[in-house]
């Protein structure tokens, strides 16, 4: 009877145990299966997120290298490759803008020097067209936002958010976006005397500028203006612009020392750079605006 129980027992708990071994073995596939597709999502997730919506024109840097190694700049690694710098178009573009052989300053300054409304006044008095880089920036973001897409610069919805964030943290946008916009700009203007307001920022706008247009600039004017009037300035501009807070202006103060300022020493070495004190009042810095563009045309004609 006893031996009997025994057996029974035994039997009992070599069929638990058993189960038990099975349950495991199958509960610890099953979670690895389902951890393998649960990174299978979170990796196909990630690439989506990676990944570019199908755009119109797939260009490769790589493929087609045109620009110096500074135009692979860290800031332009999400756009390298996916929207591309040149195709035959473009090339056509570049080739007639520089057979117009345009005359370019460039206007530079730190955020508020005044580099908008001087180039104003220099627009009604000298017949220039003004090119705000930033400015065209912001109507691509606008025009983009609207339309989730634009058929000339091929920036999609995703590339118009990057640029959008990348403004309101104070950053440089990548040349080849802000290039793109200024050659449709200065084509489409008709003119060949051009402002160029607000670009080149870094060594990376102005690097890839010359390569891809072949366009020196005639002067640079460099509007120079202590920190704390430009800030009072741009805290009262009252534009709605979404840079226009104390964290952005001081973060966009310090590219312009980091990434701006350089750009004006290279031209200042090339004898370029024509340097205006623009702390004082709006009328005082154009008498000293002006005396820069009547001596220019009178070199010309000379
Ligand atoms: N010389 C000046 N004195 C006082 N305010 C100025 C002067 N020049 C421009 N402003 C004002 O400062 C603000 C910034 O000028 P803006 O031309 O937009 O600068 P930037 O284009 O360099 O950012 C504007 O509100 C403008 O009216
Ligand atoms: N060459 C340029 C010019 C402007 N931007 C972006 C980054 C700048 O902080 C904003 C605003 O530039 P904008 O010249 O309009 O204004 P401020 O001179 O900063 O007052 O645009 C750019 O990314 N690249």
């Amino acid at each position: 009877m006893k031996f009997n129980y025994l057996i029974k027992k035994f039997f009992y708990l070599n069929i638990t145990l058993k189960n038990a071994i099975v349950q495991r073995a199958f509960n610890v596939l099953s979670l690895s299966k389902f951890r393998g597709r649960r990174q299978q999502v979170f990796k196909s997730q990630a690439i989506a997120r990676q990944s570019p919506p199908t755009r119109v024109h797939h260009f490769s840097l790589e493929r087609d290298p045109p620009f110096p190694p500074s135009f692979l700049h860290p800031n332009s690694f999400r756009l390298k490759g996916l929207m591309g710098t040149v195709d035959a178009a473009n090339k056509d573009v570049n080739v007639s803008l520089a057979d117009k052989k345009p005359t370019v300053v460039f206007v530079l300054g730190g955020p508020g020097s005044g580099k908008g409304t001087q180039c104003a006044n220099i627009v009604e008095h000298f017949h220039y067209t003004h090119l705000s880089a930033g400015d065209l920036l912001r109507a691509e973001i606008k025009s983009g936002s609207e339309n989730g897409y634009d058929i000339h610069t091929c920036l999609q919805k995703l590339d118009i958010t990057m640029i959008q964030n990348m403004i309101k943290e104070g950053k440089i946008v990548p040349s080849e976006v802000t290039i793109r916009l200024l050659q449709k700009a200065m084509l489409e203007s008709g003119n060949d005397k051009f402002l160029i307001d607000g670009f080149p920022r870094n060594e990376e706008n102005r690097a890839a500028f010359e390569a891809v247009t072949k366009i020196e600039p005639e002067f640079v004017l460099f509007f120079n203006c202590p920190e704390e009037e430009m800030e009072r300035r741009l805290l009262s501009r009252n534009q709605g612009r979404e840079d226009d807070n104390i964290e952005t202006i001081r973060k966009r103060f310090m590219v312009f020392l980091q990434s701006s300022l350089p750009v004006i020493e290279y031209y200042k070495a090339k004898g370029k750079v024509r340097e205006i004190d623009a702390a004082k009042p709006i009328e005082e810095v154009f008498e000293a605006v002006k005396v820069v563009f009547i001596r220019k045309d009178e070199q010309v004609t000379a």
